[in-house]
């Protein structure tokens, strides 16, 4: 019998193309999926016409709709989304050794990070980060790509991890700061719906690189409150995502924000989805979070007002007669 070591928890995009990129040289990968008929499906057409249809699977892979098969695993990439991660965690038979956190977000309601989320279920697991840019299409194609490994367990845990994860065209980086990795992948989100604004909205490419710029300042001072490490956010899961996702509409987060900034209602976008927007449900937890931690968040609002039902173009101009300021205030080293 196949004795799996790495198992993937959700067959969402980014779920099944890790799964991809780890089986793809022969490993075998055991993927949960959630939907009823889904794990039979890719089973029988070693496919996932729900959630990546461009990719033809290696046959390494084996899907499971039953949580407790993950029970044998030594290593699991969590990849539900974020507002799921605490749920399908405490339904886990069996907690493994190493917990490598996938999703991108915060939680509503309690406004924690994911390796706090998951610290809480499994307080006995080495947890790590796994965050960057990552088009899931592009990772199960093969391209390259670099991340973010951001391991609680120090370099133990990496010694476990990397050679576990990593891949001729996958390159894992290590670090052990896990509030500045997830800081990175979780504001990048609602600052990619704002970019897909202008868009939409035809300013130019000029406001896009400038909201890019701001809105790093914005996730600077948000991840020095959450005692992220700037060096961090300067990295793959900070700025290297934050240009890949505010500059394409392969980013589910651009497209919302440029359908907004076109016209359409928050709601009826939101409503008709199946896929994940993470930035939707990141933006008010971290408003909130940002005002009780006293740090001014300009762009994270408006994208918040936006959510709300207002008008695109009215917001863009509250933003643009904001009061002039300095960008690098005296003894500072980023912009605030
Ligand atoms: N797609 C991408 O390129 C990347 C996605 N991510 C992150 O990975 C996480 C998952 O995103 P995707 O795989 O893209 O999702 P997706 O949008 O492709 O699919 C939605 C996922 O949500 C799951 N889901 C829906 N309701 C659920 C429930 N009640 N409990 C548990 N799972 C439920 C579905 O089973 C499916 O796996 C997100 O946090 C996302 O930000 C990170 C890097 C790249
Ligand atoms: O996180 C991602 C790329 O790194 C995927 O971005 P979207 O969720 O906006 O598609």
């Amino acid at each position: 019998m196949t004795r799996f070591k790495t198992g993937v928890v959700g067959a969402g995009a980014w779920g099944t193309a890790l799964a991809q990129m780890l089986g793809a040289d022969g490993t075998p990968v055991l993927l949960w999926a959630l939907e009823d008929g889904l794990a039979d499906a890719i089973n029988r057409d070693h496919r996932n016409d729900l959630y990546l249809p461009s990719a033809t699977l290696a046959r390494t892979i084996r899907a499971t709709g039953n949580l407790s098969d993950l029970a044998a695993c030594d290593i699991l990439l969590i990849v539900t989304p974020a507002q799921h991660l605490g749920s399908v965690l405490s339904r886990l038979p069996r907690l493994p050794r190493d917990l490598v956190l996938c999703s991108k977000g915060i939680e509503a309601g309690t406004g924690r990070m994911m390796h706090e989320v998951a610290h809480a279920i499994a307080p006995a697991s080495d947890i790590a980060v796994l965050s960057g840019p990552t088009f899931a299409h592009e990772v199960a194609a093969g391209l390259p790509t670099a991340v973010t490994l951001a391991c609680g367990g120090g370099e133990a845990q990496w010694e476990r991890l990397a050679p576990a994860l990593a891949r001729p065209a996958f390159r894992p980086y290590y670090s052990d700061d896990l509030a500045g990795a997830e800081v990175g992948g979780s504001v990048k989100n609602v600052l990619a719906i704002a970019c897909g604004v202008v868009d939409g909205l035809k300013l130019g490419q000029n406001a896009r690189a400038a909201l890019i710029s701001r809105g790093y300042a914005e996730m600077l001072r948000f991840g020095e409150a959450m005692g992220a490490r700037a060096a961090t956010l300067a990295g793959l899961c900070g700025l290297g995502d934050l240009v890949l996702t505010c500059s394409s509409t392969s980013s589910r987060n651009f497209s919302l924000g440029k359908a907004l900034g076109e016209g359409q209602s928050a709601r009826d976008l939101l409503r008709e989805r199946r896929t994940v927007a993470e930035g939707a449900h990141t933006a008010p937890v971290l408003r909130d979070l940002a005002a009780r931690h006293g740090v001014s968040m300009p762009i994270v609002e408006a994208v918040c007002a936006l959510l709300d039902g207002g008008n695109a173009t009215e917001i863009a101009q509250t933003m643009l007669t904001r009061p002039l300021k300095a960008e690098m205030p005296a003894g500072e080293s980023a912009p605030r």
